[in-house]
């Protein structure tokens, strides 16, 4: 693994994406589709362009082109045929995302964590819940599938269940900025400390999780969970949730955010669409490994099944 590289300040902007407005009435998927795609795209232009604020990383949320619901997945799901450590040709795309995306980001020289799509592997039929993340340069350097699928069920308030039609991911990933090394997880993956610790040990200085909770879980654990893996971890940890739309069948918690090494937060959005611009400041990672020296102070010797099943 080459050496990560050496962490600077940088501006981040989170853009909690609101529902498109002006659609016709009864639209069909290719126009709610369209609808999403330019309104991200309006957003992307209007967060790069902020005075005095223009970010070095912009996110989008989970599941930003689409409804969330796992019926709607494959109806709205793309290819994207990316291999990792392969080259990747936006040109011949068949996903109108990724040229979207792409596009976004090379004319406004900026990192692009693109949220998540739907995205139907051509060579086995299955569908994930996928990131994608574009160089400066509009290359598609990175994908994250969603690991840990959600599936939760709770009398009387919520129940979700993704594996009807997702396929679980099956790595961790990162990528290395001119100024940071990122990692990256989609929502419920936040649930899974071992996701971000693995990432944290790779070198990954900061942590960003596009995600789209809901009014019951959100209030519970949006803010303690990223609170926890940034102490845990002493690095950044930013989701990037939709905003809340209180006609959609799913109502996000909205609420994203970025917590700090020390577990502060750094800023927050509240319910409806807005764009939170921060800057990232490496010294308070160096500070917090200083003061409170928990990276170097690891028991292995005691702890080595720690990503083992232990048997019951
Ligand atoms: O973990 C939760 O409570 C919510 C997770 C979620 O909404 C998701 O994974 O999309």
């Amino acid at each position: 693994m080459a050496p990560a590289p050496e962490f600077k300040q940088f501006r981040l902007a989170l853009i909690q994406l609101g529902s498109p407005t002006g659609i016709t009435e009864n639209p069909t998927e290719t126009q709610i589709k369209e609808a999403n795609l330019k309104h991200a795209r309006d957003m992307i232009d209007q967060a790069a362009n902020a005075p005095n604020r223009e970010p070095n990383i912009i996110v989008l949320p989970e599941c930003f082109n689409s409804p969330y619901g796992h019926v709607h997945f494959p109806v709205y799901a793309e290819t994207i045929g990316y291999t990792p450590g392969q080259e990747y040709n936006v040109e011949k795309s068949t996903s109108q995302s990724v040229r979207m995306l792409s596009e976004a980001a090379s004319h406004h020289r900026v990192w692009l964590i693109a949220g998540s799509i739907p995205e139907r592997d051509i060579a086995n039929g299955k569908i994930y819940n996928t990131c994608t993340v574009f160089s400066p340069e509009g290359k598609l350097v990175a994908i994250h599938r969603k690991v840990h699928l959600f599936d939760i069920d709770i009398p009387g308030k919520i129940k979700f269940k993704e594996s009807e039609t997702l396929t679980g991911g099956s790595s961790t990933t990162f990528f290395d900025t001119g100024f940071a090394r990122i990692g990256l997880g989609i929502c419920y993956d936040v649930r899974f400390p071992e996701l971000a610790m693995i990432a944290a040990r790779k070198g990954c200085h900061v942590l960003i999780y596009p995600g789209a909770f809901n009014t019951t879980t959100g209030p519970l654990h949006w803010k303690l969970l990223q609170r926890a893996r940034a102490v845990d971890n002493q690095v950044f940890f930013s989701m990037c949730s939709p905003a809340r739309d209180t006609k959609a069948g799913y109502q996000a918690y909205g609420h994203s955010m970025v917590v700090d090494p020390f577990g502060e937060v750094l800023g927050e959005a509240k319910e409806h669409e807005e764009i939170v611009h921060l800057t990232i400041d490496p010294q308070l990672l160096h500070a917090a490994r200083a003061g409170i020296p928990v990276t170097t102070q690891r028991r292995f010797d005691i702890y080595p099944d720690v990503s083992s099943k232990i048997a019951s």
